[in-house]
């Protein structure tokens, strides 16, 4: 059987046996703690390192209001990055994971706690999942205007699988007051 990166973990693609299909990927990306650009460059330079992996497109950045997190949070820069890859979902799991903890994240168990850096996985092609490891598409995604702004902004006829159209969804949440940051441009190493 194919390593898979937790042996406990076995990725229904992992079982085929056969080529990994190419999977469109949706990323966004966050910071609210330490020199937040420099996170989420980090967090993109690491993604253009990753072997199998292409990415397609780096949304601009949006200076956010924290959502649903502990009174005192201080503000989120937020972006969305659109990769190509042939990584199954556990490995791409594992691998944002190991970049998070690059950058300083820590995981003390408070809910939405400030971090140096989160990478959520939006949506991994047409991949479903409901376990705790692993939800997609995200399930929060639909309606945080953090996430769809810059995704819109990308790609103004994407879709979350199951949940619509990006800008009909972002039309229901309204933009929750996220402000461009025109004067913050992640570059894509080439
Ligand atoms: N789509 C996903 N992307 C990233 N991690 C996920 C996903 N679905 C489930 N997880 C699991 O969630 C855990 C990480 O959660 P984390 O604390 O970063 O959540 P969060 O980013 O703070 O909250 P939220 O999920 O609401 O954005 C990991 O254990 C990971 O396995
Ligand atoms: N503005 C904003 N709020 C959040 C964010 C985030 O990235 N931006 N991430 C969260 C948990 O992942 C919770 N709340």
């Amino acid at each position: 059987m194919t390593e898979t990166p937790n042996p406990h973990i076995i990725d229904a693609d992992t079982l085929t046996g056969e080529m990994r299909p190419i999977r469109r990927t949706v990323i966004s990306l966050g910071s609210n703690l330490g020199d937040r650009f420099a996170n989420l460059q980090g967090a993109v330079d690491a993604l253009a390192d990753t072997p199998d992996v292409w990415i397609t497109g780096v949304s601009a950045v949006y200076e956010t209001a924290p959502v649903a997190s502990p009174d005192g949070s201080e503000d989120f820069l937020n972006a969305v990055v659109l990769f190509d890859t042939t990584l199954s979902a556990a490995r791409l799991v594992d691998r944002v994971q190991a970049i998070e903890d690059a950058y300083g994240r820590e995981r003390d168990g408070i809910v939405n706690a400030p971090r140096t850096l989160d990478v959520d996985l939006i949506v991994v092609g047409d991949r479903r999942s409901k376990e705790d490891w692993l939800q997609l598409p995200h399930p929060r995604a639909a309606e945080r205007a953090f996430v769809l702004q810059p995704w819109f902004d990308l790609e103004p006829d994407a879709e979350i699988p199951d949940f619509g159209k990006v800008a009909d969804l972002l039309a229901a949440v309204g933009d929750q007051g996220v402000r461009r940051r025109d004067d913050l441009v992640l570059s894509t190493p080439s």
